[in-house]
Order: structure tokens, then C-alpha cells, then sequence
């Protein structure tokens, strides 16, 4: 897993403090005590710490090195309780309310980030996508040149039968359900970004679809064409092929035989979805049937660090997704210098 292991190595260089919100899940606290460990991460607990405690007590976890905020008597009440007031009174949010939300440990979680008490945050392992995304919507918000918020997941094939090896990313398996033609552009060029940071390598993108080359006429084909195409206008020089269908984008041979011409040549090391539907039945089918590890999903677009899970995910996941995490932490923050 040579993507992952570097992964790995390039956080516990600088390990970020990650901010984690469900610390009563035994998958997540594990994952915390072995992030803590091995020196990837400077764990913050966001919740009851009593319960974290009842839970390591039961699990034989030790919790040295854990920091811990809990709402119920953090000095930082306060303050979070005051940023997310200022973020979302012009939604009509009263300081009372403010109060309120800002002590779930989803929402504290997402507010320590804002404010710089954490460099980023990883749930989902309890709550839904829904929830995950829509605090850290309200909360981080898009970086800049970005309108859509997106996700990917980074999927490693290692297994010794596995005859596509390596990291790929697979977009938008998470968050966005039906893009239109500029959405689905935007998801490609965040995902091509994700390639550079994570993969570390220059992004080969293929827009998936049932069609190649034109070889089925739908409207829903011609949505990624467009889609390509836009990408194309604002990324000239990347390696993209347009309306491919999977075994093209992955195999050399039927690339050749499908499109002689293909920029990708079945070497593609981004796929991107053309919705939510074939995304996340793509990614179980791979990881499930496949065997592949699939990390995330992970989120693109937002100003700041904030990760989700799959709620079937296991320790060893939510590990690799802190991992990242803080890789994340180190883009924002070169990006913010
Ligand atoms: C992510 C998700 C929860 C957002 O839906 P929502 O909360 O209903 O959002 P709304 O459409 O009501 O929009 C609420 C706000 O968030 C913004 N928003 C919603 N999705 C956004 C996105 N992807 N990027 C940026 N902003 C977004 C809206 O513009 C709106 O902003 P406003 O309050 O300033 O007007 C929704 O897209 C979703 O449920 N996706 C599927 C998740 C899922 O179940 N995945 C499968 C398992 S992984
Ligand atoms: C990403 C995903 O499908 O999440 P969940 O399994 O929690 O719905």
C-alpha cells in the first residue's frame, strides 16, 4: 500500500491535532488510541469524556495523549458558541440556539476547526453523511474557487489478485446525488486535485459513463460529454477521456480496441461518477466484491479539513481516514500561507 504507507509517513512528520466526534464508537476510540500511538495525530475527543473513559475502562484502551473537549464544561463553550452564532444568525439562529447546537460533539467537533483549535475532523462512523456534510457545509464552507462541496474516496487495490494495483480515487461516491454538467466538472477537478495531493501523482481523469466514444446516444451520456468538455476549458494539458465506459478507462487493451485515441489509454487513476447511484454502488461493489480498501468518503471543495465515514466502517478505516485527514491539514495550511 505504497499511496497509504506514504500517507501514513507524511503525517506522523507533522502530525496535525484532528478533532473527533464520536468517541463513544469502540471502532473510533480504537482508531484514536492507535493514531496516538503510532504519532500520526494529536487526538481530540469531542463529547462526554466519562463515557470515552467507561468505554476505554471496558475495551482495555489506554487514552494517554488524548485531549479531551467536553461541551458540558469546556472553557471553549464560549467562544464556538459565538462563532456559529455569527455564522448562521443571518439564518435566523438565536444565541440560545447557538448554544444548544454548538454542544453536540458533531457540531463542536466542526467549530473547533473553524477556530483554529483543531486542524481538522473525521465523523460519521454513528452519524449519517447527511449530518457530517451538512455541519461542515454550514460550519467550513467552500474554499476558494470552489462552489460545490463533493467527495471522493481513495481506494487501494494490494491484494495479490488484484490486477489494477495501486491508489485510485473514486468521485463522487458520497455527497452529491444527481450533478448537473458544471457540477459534475467541478467534482472532476477537485478529484484531479485529490489525485496531487494524496496519489501524488498527475491526475489521468476518466468522465465514466455506459457509453464510449459516443457510442450510446442518451441525454445522460451527453451530460458527461459536457462535462468533459468544461474540464477540458479549464484544465487544458490534463489527461481526460470523455463518455468512457469503465473497462476502457482501466484496461489498456480495451481502451485500444474502444478509443485509439484515448488521452487516459486505461491508465486512469481518477474515475469520476456520473452520479451518486453508480458512485456508491461503484465503490461497495469494489471494496466489497473487490476487495479493495476504501478510504473516506473524504470531502473536497471545503476551506478547511472535515471527513466522513461509512457508518459500516471499521478501526483500521477510521485510522487511515485521520491519516489523510491530516495530510489535508498540511495542503490547507500551505494553501492559507
Ligand atoms: C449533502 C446533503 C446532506 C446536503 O443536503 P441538504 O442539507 O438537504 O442541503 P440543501 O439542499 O437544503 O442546502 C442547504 C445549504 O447547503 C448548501 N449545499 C448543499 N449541498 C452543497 C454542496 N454539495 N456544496 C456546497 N453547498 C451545498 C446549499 O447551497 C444550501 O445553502 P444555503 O443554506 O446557504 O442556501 C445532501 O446532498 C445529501 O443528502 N446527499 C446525499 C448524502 C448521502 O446520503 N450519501 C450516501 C451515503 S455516503
Ligand atoms: C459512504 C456511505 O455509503 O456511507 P454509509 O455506508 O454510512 O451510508
Amino acid at each position: 500500500m505504497k499511496a497509504l504507507n506514504r500517507i501514513i509517513e507524511q503525517a506522523r512528520k507533522a502530525p496535525g491535532r484532528i478533532a473527533l466526534s464520536e468517541g463513544d464508537d469502540a471502532r473510533v476510540l480504537t482508531a484514536a488510541v492507535r493514531a496516538t500511538q503510532q504519532g500520526i495525530a494529536r487526538i481530540i475527543l469531542v463529547g462526554s469524556r466519562a463515557n470515552a473513559e467507561a468505554l476505554a475502562a471496558k475495551e482495555g484502551l489506554p487514552l494517554d495523549g488524548i485531549d479531551f473537549v467536553d461541551p458540558t464544561d469546556s472553557p471553549l463553550m464560549p467562544e464556538l458558541t459565538d462563532a456559529l452564532f455569527e455564522l448562521r444568525r443571518h439564518k435566523g439562529m438565536t444565541r440560545e440556539q447557538a448554544a444548544e447546537q454548538a454542544a453536540q460533539p458533531l457540531i463542536c467537533a466542526n467549530l473547533l476547526v473553524k477556530a483554529g483549535h483543531a486542524d481538522g475532523t473525521v465523523s460519521g462512523a454513528v452519524h449519517t453523511t447527511g449530518d457530517v456534510v451538512r455541519a461542515a457545509i454550514q460550519i467550513l464552507g467552500v474554499k476558494p474557487g470552489f462552489k460545490l462541496i463533493s467527495s471522493f474516496f481513495l481506494m487501494m487495490m494490494c491484494e495479490p489478485f488484484h490486477s489494477l494495483k495501486g491508489g485510485l480515487i473514486f468521485s463522487d461516491c458520497g455527497l452529491v446525488v444527481d450533478p448537473n454538467a458544471e457540477e459534475l466538472s467541478e467534482i472532476a477537478m477537485a478529484a484531479a486535485d485529490s489525485a496531487r495531493d494524496l496519489l501524488m501523482e498527475e491526475p489521468r481523469v476518466a468522465m465514466l459513463s455506459f457509453s464510449t466514444r459516443g457510442s450510446a446516444r442518451h441525454a445522460a451520456v451527453d451530460k458527461v460529454v459536457e462535462a468533459a468538455r468544461r474540464v477540458k476549458a479549464q484544465r487544458p494539458g490534463m489527461a481526460i477521456d470523455e463518455d468512457v465506459q469503465l473497462d476502457a478507462a482501466i484496461v489498456a487493451e480495451i481502451a485500444n480496441r474502444k478509443l485509439p485515441d484515448s488521452q487516459v489509454k486505461g491508465n486512469a487513476n481518477v474515475l469520476i461518477f456520473p452520479n451518486l447511484e453508480a458512485g456508491n454502488i461503484g465503490y461497495k461493489l469494489a471494496e466489497r466484491v473487490g476487495g479493495a480498501v476504501a478510504i473516506g468518503p473524504l470531502m473536497q471543495g471545503l476551506s478547511l479539513p472535515a471527513n466522513d465515514l461509512s457508518r459500516g466502517c471499521s478501526a483500521e478505516d477510521v485510522f487511515h481516514v485521520i491519516a489523510v485527514t491530516v495530510v489535508q491539514g498540511h495542503s490547507a495550511a500551505a494553501a492559507k500561507a
